[in-house]
């Protein structure tokens, strides 16, 4: 199953997944002034950096709306970006959070696990319940394709509506649950489920918490970096099983060496394990 490959990655390279939300800003004028279209610049840049991280990378992450920005030419890059990594045998994540009637669903599952958009896994948002999520398990029964789903994600609201307390717990641990229940019947041999949580490690004891409760379940980690995560905040649950990968974007593709940068939170993340 895919996430065994995800989880075998992680235990041969760390916990690292390199976030591709390329922004025209972080992009080099020798590529910036070139006659090429916003597609080959924004693919350009995403190339040098995977050429230069591949093997350090357990997968990666690209943020869609980084590429919808740029209308057409920007999706061409996203799907070129897709396909690149797949060729350079790495895993990939859609981070496209979509949530929507089950019909809507259908299409949105079509239109990212086949097609010009095929990711491996994808983000999506629970807040429309099970049968907003349903529409997607189909492409889950090859054990080819997976899910995470939100549960206490990175960002300070956060709390508005995930720490509010439902039937005595907080509603992120409900939702946490159910999407270990979601996950039950797509376990793999590692113990983890196609259907994992996001949830951020600036959230450190949360998101202990949600993997004490939910044994299968596989973590989307963000905030490392530029939203202030760090290592230390992650020893708790890495302690005893890497049952997650750790993105990091603006923090790896703005730096001057992102092959350096990677190296540095690999070793920031597993020197308090030693
Ligand atoms: O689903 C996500 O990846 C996600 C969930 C979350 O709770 N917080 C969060 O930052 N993200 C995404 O993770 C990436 C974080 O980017 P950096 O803060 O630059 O590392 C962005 O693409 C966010 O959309």
């Amino acid at each position: 199953m895919i996430i065994d490959r995800l989880y075998e990655e992680v235990m041969k390279k760390g916990p690292i997944c390199v976030g591709l939300d390329t922004r025209i800003e972080y992009i080099s004028d020798d590529i910036l002034n070139s006659e090429e279209t916003i597609e080959e610049k924004i693919f350009k840049f995403n190339k040098r950096i995977i050429d230069e991280t591949f093997d350090l990378t357990a997968c990666y992450k690209l943020q869609i709306a980084c590429y919808e920005a740029f209308g057409i030419e920007g999706l061409k890059a996203y799907s070129k970006t897709l396909k690149y990594i797949k060729e350079k045998g790495n895993i990939v994540i859609g981070d496209i959070k979509r949530g929507d009637i089950s019909s809507t669903a259908k299409m949105y599952a079509k239109a990212h696990f086949e097609g010009d958009f095929e990711v491996d896994f994808i983000t999506v948002n629970p807040y429309m319940g099970y049968d907003a999520i349903s529409p997607y398990f189909e492409y889950l029964e090859k054990g080819n394709k997976g899910l995470f789903v939100l549960a206490k994600t990175s960002n300070e609201s956060s709390k508005d509506f995930q720490e509010l307390e439902v039937d005595d717990e907080p509603l992120y641990m409900k939702v946490s649950k159910e999407i270990e229940k979601w996950g039950e019947k797509y376990v793999g041999r590692n113990g983890f489920s196609l259907i994992g949580s996001v949830v951020g490690c600036t959230n450190p004891k949360e998101i202990v918490d949600i993997s004490n409760t939910c044994k299968n379940t596989f973590f989307l980690i963000p905030g490392y970096g530029a939203q202030g995560g760090r290592g230390k905040g992650l020893s708790a649950l890495f302690k005893n099983n890497m049952c997650g990968v750790v993105n990091s974007s603006r923090g790896i593709i703005t730096s001057d060496n992102p092959r350096e940068a990677v190296l540095e939170m690999k070793e920031d993340i597993l020197k308090w394990l030693r």
